[in-house]
């Protein structure tokens, strides 16, 4: 069973980070701690986010706007890298609003009668929220059109030349939905979010902010180069900024007497083998696979993700965004090229081509 209602407001029963996908009865305790405490940091709030300023103003538009007129808030899509706050948003918008709260995930709902539990249970001006919205298959995601539009669902009873029609009516209700993929949603159910919003890199400052207001929840003492360090080395991702705070405590705790001062935070973060642009050993092999296989590229995506025996999904959606931001590779239409500032970034001589091209 991968289903949970949350009454906002109930701030002690958020749910894991990932519902349908762990921590909801699936394969038991797996990474349980890291994602307890995940949720000790996420915010709370809407108020209390940090950063996507822009997309935070648009948002409370909307909630207000559906607070005034005491109807239900539009479908929104929130689409971006992992980490970077589309589940934040999606629990902080319902406690805005003071509405209950349904989580789902798009990997587990196989058939439409997955989606009907949570479509019956959902009450006015609900929030249906479902992670991974592009893993939604084709029947679930045509069952929801007339729910998302109409408030309506068809359910065929029978088969054959007995088959019927049941027409069900739904209260008016919202459904959040997040993705690190807009491209491989179907243009008529990206269509019927009104509200469609991407989730960008947070900057240094903000990360820097992230951090001091985590450390202080964490209890650890820090200091201001220590928090810009850590900032620095979070690859845009407040998920990171988090895990490479909590890193650093424990490395305080053993190493040093609990203070995480800038040497403290630096030699934590070199033991990690986190560079100071924040890569860790995964992105610089990705780096190097290109540069030392497939001599800078440009190489396709699956050829670089079978070289390093991965999944070219996880390659497009957590390893190659930051890249692409830092402009230490291209996409281009013949594949993935190394720029100049990946050579150097490698410690490398770019090919006299790429000097004034890239
Ligand atoms: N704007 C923010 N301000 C402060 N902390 C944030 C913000 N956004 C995210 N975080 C922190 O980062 C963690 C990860 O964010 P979140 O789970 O919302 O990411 P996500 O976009 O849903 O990622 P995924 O695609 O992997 O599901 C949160 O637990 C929270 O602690
Ligand atoms: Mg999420």
């Amino acid at each position: 069973m991968t289903r949970e209602t949350i009454l906002s407001g109930d701030d002690d029963q958020l749910p894991p980070d990932r519902p349908g996908v762990s921590g909801f009865g699936g394969d038991g305790d797996e990474d349980l701690t890291t994602k307890e405490e995940d949720t000790a940091l996420r915010p709370k709030r809407l108020e209390d986010m940090i950063g996507q300023r822009e997309v935070y103003e648009r948002i409370m538009i909307a909630v207000k706007a559906a607070q005034i007129r005491k109807e239900p808030l539009g479908h929104i899509l929130l689409d971006g890298p992992p980490g970077l706050g589309k589940t934040t948003f999606a629990m902080c918008i319902p406690r805005a609003l003071d509405v209950p709260l349904q989580i789902a995930s798009g990997a587990a709902l196989a058939a439409p009668k997955d989606l009907l539990p949570y479509l019956t249970n959902a009450s006015e001006g609900s929030v249906l929220f479902i992670d991974e919205i592009h893993r939604l298959p084709k029947a679930v995601e045509e069952f929801m059109y007339p729910a998302m539009e109409d408030f309506r669902i068809d359910i065929t009873l029978g088969e054959g030349v007995n088959a019927r029609t049941l027409n069900m009516p739904l209260p008016p209700f919202t459904i959040i939905g997040a993705t690190t993929r807009t491209g491989l949603l179907s243009a008529p159910l990206r269509d019927r979010f009104q509200v469609r919003e991407h989730l960008e890199f947070y900057n240094q400052e903000e990360l820097c902010e992230i951090v001091t207001r985590n450390a202080q929840k964490l209890k650890v003492e820090i200091d201001d180069d220590a928090a810009q360090k850590i900032a620095v080395c979070s690859r845009g991702t407040p998920r990171i900024a988090n895990n490479r705070l909590r890193w650093v405590r424990d490395y305080a705790t053993t190493k040093a007497d609990g203070e995480a001062t800038f040497a403290v935070a630096k030699a934590a973060l070199d033991m990690l083998g986190v560079d100071p642009l924040g890569l860790d050993g995964q992105d610089r092999k990705y780096l190097e696979t290109i540069l030392r296989v497939f001599n800078g590229g440009p190489v396709g995506v699956e050829a670089i993700a079978h070289t390093l025996n991965m999944a070219p999904d996880t390659l497009t959606d957590e390893v190659e965004p930051f890249l692409l931001r830092a402009e230490l590779v291209v996409r281009s239409p013949r594949g993935r090229k190394l720029t100049t500032a990946g050579y150097a970034h490698l410690g490398e001589t770019p090919p006299e081509e790429l000097g004034a091209s890239a």
